[in-house]
C-alpha cells in the first residue's frame, strides 16, 4: 500500500509520477509521419496469424506427437468417484480410462475455474510459487479449465514438482523409471534403478521430490487389480494427486525424441546417459506430454537442462531416516525451524534454499566435490570482505529457476494471443487515436472474441519478467567483482562462468528498449509504475500517448483528492492497493468528522482502528480511466517485449550456469554463516569416524546452555558399537547427533566438534524408537521389523547404521532374540553401526566379537533434599563399557507414585524373567 498525505497528496503523488522512469520524454517527438511509425508494433501488425514470428521457434516444433498426428490433448482419468472427463478437440483421451482407477487414487475435478497456475502468468520474486493456493493446484486460465484437488492443496502448498513413475513389467518388475519436473524450474531429472519388494528407493526418491502430482500409467491399476508399486506409492502418499496415463504414452522412443529437440546443447551429454534407459525415458515421455497439457504451453526447442540422477552419485537416506534425524521437518511442529535444514538455512534465495533442503536429504558421496565446497567455506570464513561481499550480491537475486521456467516455455495460443491482439489494438488505435473504425473480417472478429479470454496478467507478467531478467543480468557484473579476488578452485571457475558474454550481450539488448533505470522494486505500485515506464520513449508513438494519458490520470486523482481535503478540511490522503486501485486514507478519530460521520460523498467505507479508508464515485471512475489506460500501455509493452525476448532467447541457456552458481554460492555462503555462530570445524574424510567432543546441532539450538559434548570412535577393526545407559540419559540424542554430523560434512559444511573426520557413507540408515505411526496405522513392532527388514536388505561395507532401542515393540525374551540376530547380521559387513538398547544381554557380544566395543552413559546418584530418596543425575557423558546400572526401569518406578507393594512385586518377577531369559536364548556366551 503506498500512500501520499493529506492535503500535500497532489504533491507526493506527482513526486511518484515524476519518479516514473524517463516519464517527461515520454511524448512523442515531433517528427516526420514515417519516422513516427511504432517500430516493433507494425511489424507484428504484419505477422501472418499462423507464424510466431515473436516467439522464437513454434510450439508444434517442440512436440514429438504432433507430426505423426497423434493427440496431446486431454481426456482424463480420475478417482473412482465423481471425476469428470476433459475430452481433446480431436476427442481422443489422453488419460487412462475411468475404470482403470484405484479406489484410494485423489478425485481430480476438472472445472472451469479462472484461477491462475501457469507459470505462464506467473511472475518471478522472493515469495515461491506454491505461496498462493490456488496457483499451485489449478491450471492456466488459457487452457479454459483446471484440474483442482483440495487436499492436494493443504498438504502441498509448496509442491511444485510433477513425477512420471513406471515400472518394467513380467521379468523387468521391480526396474523402475522415473522422470520429474519442477514447474518452478525448467530442469528435468532421470533416473533409472533396479529396486527390491519394499520399493524404498522410489518411495526415498519421491519423498525428497515432494511432488505435487505423481502419474503412472494405467496398467498399474488395471480393472482393479493395483501392483505393488502403484498401491505404496498411493499409500505413502495420500495427500498428493494421482494421475494415470494410458500406457502407450509411456513411450521410450518419444521420450528420447523430447529430449533430443528439448535439452538444451549445454547438457546434451546426458543423451548418451540415458539413450538405452527405457523406463527413465518412456517417464519423461508421458511427463513431458502431461506438462504440456496441463501448463498449455510446451517448452522451448533446446531450451531444457536434462539430468540423469544415477543413486551412485549421493547418499541414500530413506524417508524414515530423515523423518526420524528431522532433517527438514520437525516430528512434533511441522512449522519450526528445529531442523537440520532449520539450523544451516541462512539463505537468501529460493534457489539457494532449495539446493540445501536436497542436499540434505541427498549428501554426496564424491570427497573430491565435498572437499571443494569446504575449501569455499574456509575461504569465506577467512575473508570477511569476500563473505559480506558476495552476501549482498546473492541476496538480491530473485528466483533465477523459476525465471528460466517461465523464459523457455512457450504458451501454446501465445501466437493466436499475439494476432488477435494485434487486430484489437490496430481496430483500438485508429478509433482512439485517429477516429477512424474498420469494419473487421469475421475471421479478425473470432480473433477478437478471442481476445476477451486474454488476462492483461498475461501481458503483465511477461513485462514484469523482463523486468526480473534485466534485474538478473545486471547483477552479473557485481557477482563477478564480489569473485574476483577469491582463491579456491570452485569459486574461481564460478568467476571464470560469468565470463560468458551471452549475459553482456542480453543486457545490451534489453537496454536498447528497456529504460536503464526500469528495475525490480518492492511495492505493487512502484513496481507498476516500473511496468509502466518501462520501454523507452519513442519506440511506439501510440504507447508514449497511452502513458501521457495514464499520468494525467494519475496527476488528476491527486488533484482531486486534494481538494476534496480542502472543501472537507480534512487530512485526506491518496493510497493504493491492486485490489482496490486508488483510494481515499483518513487518520482521525470520528471528533474530528462533522456529526461524527464522513461526508455522503464518500461511499465504501472501512475502519481500522482510527484509519478511515474510503472512495468517491469520481474517484472509481477514475480507477478505471486509469485501468484502461493501463491495459493499453501493457497491451503494446507486452509486443515489445516479446520481440525483444524472441531476440534474446537463443542466449537465455547462460542463465542456467548463472542460477546454478547462485544458489550453490548461497548455499556455501549460508554454511560459512552457521560457522560464525556456533564453532563448527572443517571435517576431514578418511578411513575412520573419530569426533572429538561433537554436539548435537539442533539441541545446542533449542537447549539454553550448550548440549555435552562426547567423542565418537570407528574404524573397520572396531565398527560396531553398542551403548547402554539408563533412560533418558542421552543415548539417542547421541546418535542422532552422529547421523547429523555425517550428513552435515558430507554436504560441505562445517561440523559442530572439536575436531572429526569421517568416512563417506554410502547409505544412512536409522532405526529409531518412535510412537506408533497412526497415519499408517502401524504398530510399533510392524513398524520397526519393517525399518528393520530395509536396513538388513540394503546396507552394505559402507554404510552408517543408527539403531535405537530394537525390539522394544514385543516381549524382553523376543526382543533380546531379535535384537541379537540382527547384530549378529550387521557384523558380516564392514558397516559402521551404532546400536542403543536397554537390553544389557547384548554387552557380552564383545567377547565373542572383536570389533565390538561397548560404550554407555553414565549417571550418578543422588540423595534427593528430604534424604529418602535416591534420584539420578543425568551427566550425558559417554564412557567405555557397558553401564553397572542395572533395573533401571524399577528405579524410576519406585521414585514414581505406584504403590511399595506393586514395585517388591514388579522387582521379583523381574529377577525371574531374567533367569528364564538367559537360559532360553542358549547362548551361554550371554551368561556372566
Ligand atoms: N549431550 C547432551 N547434553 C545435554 N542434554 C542432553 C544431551 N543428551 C541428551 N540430553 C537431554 O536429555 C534428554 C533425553 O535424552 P535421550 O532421549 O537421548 O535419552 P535416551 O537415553 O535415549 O532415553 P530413552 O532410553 O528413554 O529413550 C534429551 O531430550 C535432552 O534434552
Amino acid at each position: 500500500m503506498a500512500g501520499a498525505g493529506g492535503p500535500g497528496a497532489a504533491s507526493a503523488l506527482s513526486a511518484l509520477s515524476a519518479s516514473c522512469p524517463s516519464r517527461g520524454s515520454s511524448t512523442p517527438r515531433a517528427v516526420g509521419r514515417a519516422e513516427r511509425t511504432p517500430r516493433y508494433t507494425l511489424g507484428l501488425l504484419q505477422t501472418p496469424r499462423s507464424s510466431d514470428s515473436t516467439g522464437g521457434s513454434s510450439g508444434g516444433a517442440a512436440r514429438p506427437g504432433n507430426s505423426s498426428g497423434e493427440g496431446l490433448a486431454p481426456g482424463l482419468a480420475a478417482g473412482s468417484s465423481g471425476a469428470k472427463a476433459a475430452v481433446s478437440d480431436r476427442g481422443e483421451s489422453y488419460f487412462g480410462d475411468k475404470s482403470s482407477c484405484i479406489e484410494n487414487a485423489n478425485t481430480l475435478n476438472l472445472t472451469t475455474s479462472s484461477s491462475v497456475r501457469g507459470l505462464n502468468s506467473t511472475c518471478i520474486g522472493k515469495t515461491p510459487l506454491s505461496s498462493s493456493r490456488s496457483v499451485c493446484r489449478s491450471h492456466t486460465p488459457l487452457m479454459g479449465y483446471s484440474v483442482t484437488s483440495s487436499s492436494a492443496v493443504s498438504a502441498h502448498s509448496v509442491a511444485s514438482v510433477i513425477v512420471a513413475v513406471v515400472e518394467g513389467r513380467g521379468l523387468a518388475r521391480g526396474e523402475v523409471g522415473m522422470a520429474s519436473i519442477d514447474l518452478k524450474n525448467p530442469e528435468m531429472i532421470l533416473s533409472q534403478f533396479a529396486d527390491n519388494t519394499t520399493y524404498a528407493k522410489v518411495i526415498t526418491k519421491l519423498k525428497i521430490l515432494t511432488p505435487l502430482e505423481i502419474i503412472m500409467s494405467n496398467t498399474a491399476c488395471d480393472a482393479g487389480n493395483t501392483t505393488k508399486l502403484f498401491s505404496l506409492i498411493t499409500e505413502h502418499f495420500k495427500n498428493v494427486t494421482f494421475t494415470t496415463v494410458q500406457r502407450k504414452y509411456f513411450n521410450e522412443t518419444k521420450g528420447l525424441e523430447y529430449i533430443e529437440q528439448l535439452c538444451a546443447s549445454e547438457f546434451s551429454t546426458v543423451f548418451m546417459e540415458v539413450q538405452s534407459k527405457y523406463y527413465c525415458l518412456a517417464a519423461a515421455s508421458a511427463l513431458l506430454k502431461y506438462v504440456e497439457f496441463i501448463q498449455n504451453s510446451v517448452y522451448a526447442p533446446k531450451s531444457l537442462k536434462v539430468r540423469f540422477q544415477g543413486s551412485e552419485k549421493t547418499a541414500m537416506i530413506d524417508s524414515s531416516s530423515a523423518q526420524n534425524l528431522e532433517l527438514v521437518i520437525n516430528n512434533r511442529d511441522s512449522r519450526n525451524g528445529h531442523t537440520l535444514f532449520g539450523i544451516l538455512n541462512y539463505t537468501k534465495t529460493p534457489g539457494g534454499s532449495r539446493r540445501l533442503r536436497s542436499n540434505i536429504l541427498e549428501p554426496l558421496v564424491d570427497a573430491e566435490t565435498i572437499n571443494m565446497r569446504l575449501d569455499c567455506v574456509q575461504e569465506l570464513l577467512q575473508d570477511e570482505e569476500l563473505f559480506f561481499g558476495l552476501q549482498a550480491v546473492i541476496s538480491k537475486f530473485l528466483d533465477t529457476e523459476q525465471l528460466l521456467s517461465v523464459l523457455v516455455q512457450i504458451p501454446k495460443q501465445d501466437t493466436i494471443l499475439r494476432s488477435s491482439f494485434s487486430i484489437q489494438l490496430l481496430v483500438e488505435m485508429r478509433t482512439t487515436y485517429f477516429g477512424l473504425l474498420d469494419y473487421p473480417s469475421e475471421e479478425q472478429v473470432q480473433q477478437i472474441l478471442c481476445l476477451t479470454k486474454f488476462r492483461v496478467k498475461t501481458a503483465e507478467s511477461k513485462i514484469t519478467n523482463l523486468i526480473y531478467l534485466k534485474h538478473t543480468l545486471e547483477l552479473v557484473e557485481p557477482l563477478k567483482a564480489a569473485l574476483r579476488s577469491c582463491n579456491t578452485q570452485l569459486l574461481k571457475a564460478y568467476y571464470n562462468s560469468l565470463e560468458d558474454t551471452r549475459f553482456g550481450i542480453m543486457l545490451e539488448k534489453i537496454t536498447t528498449v528497456i529504460n536503464d533505470d526500469t528495475r525490480y522494486t518492492k511495492g505493487c505500485l512502484s513496481m507498476r509504475t516500473q511496468k509502466c515506464y518501462a520501454v523507452k520513449p519513442n519506440i511506439n508513438e501510440f504507447l508514449d500517448v497511452a502513458r501521457r494519458t495514464y499520468t494525467e490520470i494519475i496527476d488528476d486523482i491527486a488533484g482531486m483528492i486534494t481538494q476534496l481535503a480542502e472543501k472537507y478540511n480534512l487530512p485526506l490522503k491518496t493510497s493504493f492497493s491492486s485490489a482496490r486501485g486508488f483510494f481515499i486514507q483518513m487518520n482521525a478519530d470520528c471528533s474530528m468528522l462533522p456529526n461524527g460521520q464522513l461526508p455522503s460523498e464518500f461511499t465504501k467505507i472501512t475502519k481500522m482502528k482510527n484509519t478511515y479508508s474510503f472512495t468517491s464515485a469520481d474517484l472509481i471512475k477514475m480507477n478505471e480511466r486509469c485501468q484502461e489506460s493501463l491495459r493499453e500501455i501493457y497491451h503494446m509493452t507486452y509486443l515489445i517485449v516479446c520481440k525483444l525476448l524472441s531476440e534474446i532467447y537463443e542466449h537465455i541457456h547462460c542463465l542456467y550456469k548463472l542460477s546454478d552458481i547462485v544458489s550453490m554460492l548461497d548455499m556455501l555462503l549460508s554454511f560459512a554463516h552457521a560457522c560464525t555462530l556456533s564453532d563448527y570445524v572443517r571435517p576431514e574424510f578418511t578411513d575412520t569416524l573419530a569426533i572429538k567432543q561433537g554436539w548435537h546441532p539442533i539441541l545446542e539450538k533449542i537447549a539454553v546452555e550448550k548440549p555435552v559434548a562426547n567423542n565418537t570412535y570407528l574404524t573397520e577393526g572396531n565398527n560396531f558399537v553398542i551403548i547402554t545407559g539408563p533412560n533418558m540419559s542421552g543415548k539417542s540424542t547421541y546418535l542422532k547427533q552422529i547421523a547429523l554430523c555425517q550428513i552435515m560434512a558430507q554436504i560441505g559444511s562445517y561440523v559442530p566438534a572439536e575436531y572429526c573426520s569421517f568416512r563417506i557413507a554410502e547409505q544412512i540408515f536409522t532405526r529409531i524408537g518412535m510412537d506408533d505411526d497412526i497415519e499408517t496405522n502401524a504398530s510399533t513392532f510392524t513398524k520397526e521389523m519393517k525399518e528393520i527388514t530395509y536396513i538388513v536388505q540394503n546396507a552394505n561395507d559402507k554404510s552408517l547404521i543408527i539403531i535405537d532401542e530394537l525390539g522394544r515393540g514385543t516381549s524382553a525374551e523376543e526382543g533380546i532374540g531379535i535384537c541379537y540376530a540382527t547384530c549378529e547380521y550387521l557384523l558380516n559387513l564392514k558397516a559402521f553401526t551404532l546400536f542403543a538398547t536397554h537390553f544389557l544381554e547384548l554387552c557380552h557380544m564383545d567377547a565373542l566379537y572383536p570389533n565390538v566395543e561397548n560404550y554407555h552413559f553414565e549417571v550418578q546418584h543422588v540423595r534427593s533434599s528430604a534424604g529418602n530418596k535416591e534420584k539420578i543425575a543425568y551427566t550425558y557423558t559417554l564412557s567405555k563399557g557397558y553401564t553397572e546400572e542395572k533395573n533401571y526401569g524399577l528405579k524410576a518406578a519406585e521414585v514414581s507414585s505406584l504403590p511399595s507393594s506393586v514395585i517388591l512385586d514388579a522387582k521379583e518377577i523381574t529377577n525371574h524373567i531374567a533367569k528364564q531369559i538367559l537360559n532360553s536364548t542358549g547362548r551361554r556366551a550371554l551368561l556372566r
